[in-house]
Parts: structure tokens; sequence; C-alpha cells
């Protein structure tokens, strides 16, 4: 391997660590402590590991926390319900349904993502989800960043990689990680973030003819697409950054959507699943979460 490992897990602890810092402060100039509600529909394992482990994180950064269970046979109404409660909490600063919601059982009606991503108060949307927030980021006034793609900025610029006038190409076209990674990397100057913009973005995805070819002209490549080691080692321009997104079980090992070995050899810096990306999403999480409470106290 020639290739720098980028250790998420590091870089995810600092900004748990910054994070802190920033409650501790909140909470010493007079406000309670920023609180985060997760919801999660049905009994998904990976899911109640996240869920478990935002919880943990919330408690270790000074953020309160409550985690909201519902069995898979939920309804539409009764999710909606639950979520205008939260709405209406002013104690909740923070909402999250944990995604994905699971399939239909039995003859009732499905949960649509969409519609239920779409009741959170925008206020509160600390995943970043909402249309609104979707719309703030995609004219270049965010005021939440979802919290996969940030992560993925923050890595990138902590790890003195530049993006401006590179070629980044984004493979996957997911609402949580692609669109928004794009969005966020083409945007100018440090809209969202320090340094990390200014980018020439090309978003492939399963129906891109000549993906290899695509690939192969990425200074940096993103790969979210959710198919195990789907990128390959001779996929990889020499020299180019590699971010894995993906999380894939096969068997009992956890891998990524890159062939992590094979493109190690080719590539400047990759980040590693796990340990890469994954921890800096719930790291972004929490910063949402107290910049949630933030703007409700009027900051
Ligand atoms: N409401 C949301 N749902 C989902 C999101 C999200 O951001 N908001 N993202 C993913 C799941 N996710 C957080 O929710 C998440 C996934 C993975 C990790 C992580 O730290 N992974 C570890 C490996 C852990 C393991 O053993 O599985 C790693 O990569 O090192 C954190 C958060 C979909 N749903």
């Amino acid at each position: 391997m020639s290739a720098t490992r980028l250790d998420g897990k590091k870089i995810a602890l600092k900004i748990r660590a910054e994070v802190a810092q920033s409650v501790q402060k909140f909470v010493e100039d007079g406000n309670a402590a920023p609180k985060l509600a997760a919801v999660l529909v049905g009994d998904d394992p990976a899911s109640q590991v996240y869920v478990r482990n935002k919880e943990r994180a919330c408690e270790k950064a000074g953020i309160a926390s409550r985690l909201d269970r519902m069995p898979a046979s939920t309804t539409p109404a009764e999710l909606l319900a639950r979520i205008d409660e939260l709405n209406s909490d002013q104690s909740v600063n923070g909402i999250l349904v944990q995604l994905p919601l699971p399939q239909i059982e039995g003859d009732g009606p499905a949960l649509d993502e969409r519609e239920v991503l779409d009741a959170i108060d925008p206020l509160k949307d600390v995943d970043a989800f909402s249309p609104i927030n979707v719309g703030l980021l995609m004219q270049g006034r965010p005021r939440f960043l979802p919290c996969t793609p940030h992560g993925i900025v923050q890595m990138l610029h902590r790890c003195d990689i530049e993006t401006a006038g590179k070629h980044v190409v984004v493979v996957g076209r997911s609402e949580i990680v692609g669109k928004p990674m794009a969005m966020m990397l083409a945007q100018k100057d440090s809209t969202c973030g320090p340094q990390t913009a200014n980018a020439t973005v090309t978003i492939a995805h399963s129906r891109t003819s000549n993906l290899k070819e695509v690939c192969l002209s990425a200074d940096i490549l993103i790969a979210a697409v959710g198919r195990p080691e789907m990128i390959r080692g001779d996929m990889i321009r020499p020299g180019a950054v590699v971010v894995d997104v993906g999380i894939n079980r096969v068997g009992d090992r956890l891998v990524g959507d890159v062939a992590f070995d094979e493109a190690a050899e080719t590539a400047s810096a990759i980040t590693p699943v796990p340990g890469g990306v994954g921890p800096l999403t719930i790291a972004m999480l929490l910063h949402n979460t107290l910049l949630a409470a933030k703007l409700q106290s009027g900051q």
C-alpha cells in the first residue's frame, strides 16, 4: 500500500471534542443543554447500532437525547403524529428519523420516506434532509449541512486536501450523500466549509456508460453507490484521493464500495471502511444539534 490512510475515526474524535467544548460554553452562557430526538422505526440491526452510537456520542458531548422506538408495524399517521409532537416540544432542538424506514409488513399503508422527512420542522432538521434545507444548500446559503457530506468536507480540509479547481467524481446520486456532496463541492468559496469548494464535479451512477473512464479522470473520487468493492484499482487515477462512503456487510466482513487494497496501490490517500467516513457522520450530527439549539435560541 502506498496511499496515506485517512483516519476518519481520529478526525471525528477531534470534531466531537470541539463540539463538546462549544456545548459547554453554550450551557455556561445560561442555555439549556441541546437535545436530540431520534426516531427508530422497526428493528433493523445496523440502524439499532447507529442510533445507539448517536446516543452515546451525544452523552459524551454534553448533548441530551431521547430515542423513540416504534414498531415496524407503525402506520404513517402514527409516525407523522410522533414527529408533530417532537416538532412542538420546546425542549427538543434536533429531530432525526433513522433511515431506512422498514418495508411494509402485511396490508397496512407503507411509510413514505419523503412524506416523513417533509414533516420534520426545518429548524430542527439536523440531518438536513427536509426540502427547505436541501433548497437552501442548493442556493448556496445552507442552514444545516447533511452530516455525511459535511464530514467528508471536514476531513478533506483537515487533511489539507484542496478541492478548488480539482475534478471530483461522485459515484452515486442518493439524496443523503451523492447529490448534496456534489452540490457542496461545486459551491463558491467557503459556502459549505473552509477551502473545500470550487471543484469541477461529475456525478456518475448506475447508468453511466463509461464509468471506468469517468473514474479515471477524477482527482478526487467519492464512492457512494452501496455496492461492495465495485470501484476497482484500475479505475483510480495514479495519485487520486479516494473517499469510500460505502458500508456493506459481506458475510461477517464490513467492506466499502472500493476494493481497498487494490485502490491503495494507486491512490495518494484513501479512507478505510470501517473507520473512515462513518464516524464523521455522527460527529457532524452533534455539530448540527448544537447549531439547531443556537438557532432556536436566536443566536
Ligand atoms: N437519519 C439518518 N439515517 C441514516 C444516515 C443519516 O445520516 N441519517 N446515515 C446512514 C447510517 N448512519 C447514520 O445514521 C451511520 C452509518 C455508519 C456509521 C459508522 O460509524 N460506521 C462505522 C462502522 C460501524 C458498523 O460496524 O456498522 C464505520 O464506518 O467506521 C455511522 C452512522 C444511513 N441512515
